[in-house]
């Protein structure tokens, strides 16, 4: 097995016309662990996914997935190398079957076996609390249970690398619990890698090894949750409304 970080991107850039979204942002996600990529609206977090995630080509910089640089590798080649992801935006397939949604990404995984990828479907389910409502149609779920059919569609590709983008937004703070205890138990069982982008610090502090602040695009600190939450520029920029 690699030694290699993970998710390792070094010196990642992008701009929009002028705007300087992302700058020189470095960070490295160690194999089987939880990092956070915490900051204010329009920090530039949601593009650094795009970046790793090759929805978006990169101004500058490189990305290395598991040892293998996967800079400028499209979005389906870069699902393939084994990144998952959700949207800030949950859509399921409405005219689908809770199960069917996550047949969408199974089956690409499985050759287009059908039994195959409702078989693996049906685990993911269960791993997410969601395998009693699998024949419901997918318009039918609550906001949570839409939340965790959302990351269950991201494992349908067997990721090794997890990008979850806001999955707390909207969550009462006890199915914020039951989202953060899933998590760590997918963590823990299956030694997935997981990179999370998440504004509730309840969720942050409970679930994250390390923590990497972005402001203006450039990231201003990086630590352990207590490390960066007492920061004086992650206070100064960001919590420190919220903790006043
Ligand atoms: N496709 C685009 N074209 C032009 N500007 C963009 C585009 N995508 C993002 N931006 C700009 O880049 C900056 C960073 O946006 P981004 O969505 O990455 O921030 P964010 O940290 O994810 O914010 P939030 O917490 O609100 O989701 C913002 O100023 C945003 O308006």
């Amino acid at each position: 097995m690699s030694t290699a970080p993970m998710l390792s991107v070094d010196n990642i850039g992008k701009s929009f016309r002028g705007l300087r979204a992302v700058n020189a942002v470095t960070f490295q996600v160690p194999r089987g662990d939880i990092v956070a990529l915490i900051g204010p609206n329009g920090a530039g977090k949601t593009t650094t996914f795009n970046l790793i995630a090759g929805a978006l080509p990169l101004s500058d910089g490189r990305v290395m997935l598991d040892g293998r640089d996967v800079t400028g590798l499209g979005q389906a080649r870069i699902c393939r190398e084994g990144v998952g992801r959700t949207f800030q935006i949950v859509k399921p397939f409405a005219g689908l079957s809770v199960v069917e949604n996550v047949m969408v990404g199974a089956l690409r995984y499985d050759g287009g076996d059908v039994a195959k990828a409702r078989a693996a479907s049906l685990d993911i389910l269960n791993l997410l609390e969601l395998g009693d409502k699998a024949s419901l149609p997918a318009q039918t779920l609550t906001l949570p249970d839409r939340k965790r059919l959302e990351v269950a569609r991201a494992l349908a590709t067997r990721p090794k690398l997890l990008l979850l983008d806001e999955v707390m937004a909207g969550l009462r703070p006890v199915e914020c619990d039951r989202m953060v205890a899933i998590l760590q138990g997918l963590n823990r069982e299956t030694g997935l890698t997981i990179l999370l982008i998440e504004h509730v610090m309840r969720a942050v502090m409970a679930l994250s090894d390390h923590v990497v602040v972005l402001h203006h695009g450039e990231k201003i600190a990086e630590g352990t949750p207590s490390e960066v939450t007492s920061h004086p520029k992650v206070l100064e920029c960001y919590l420190g409304e919220e903790h006043a």
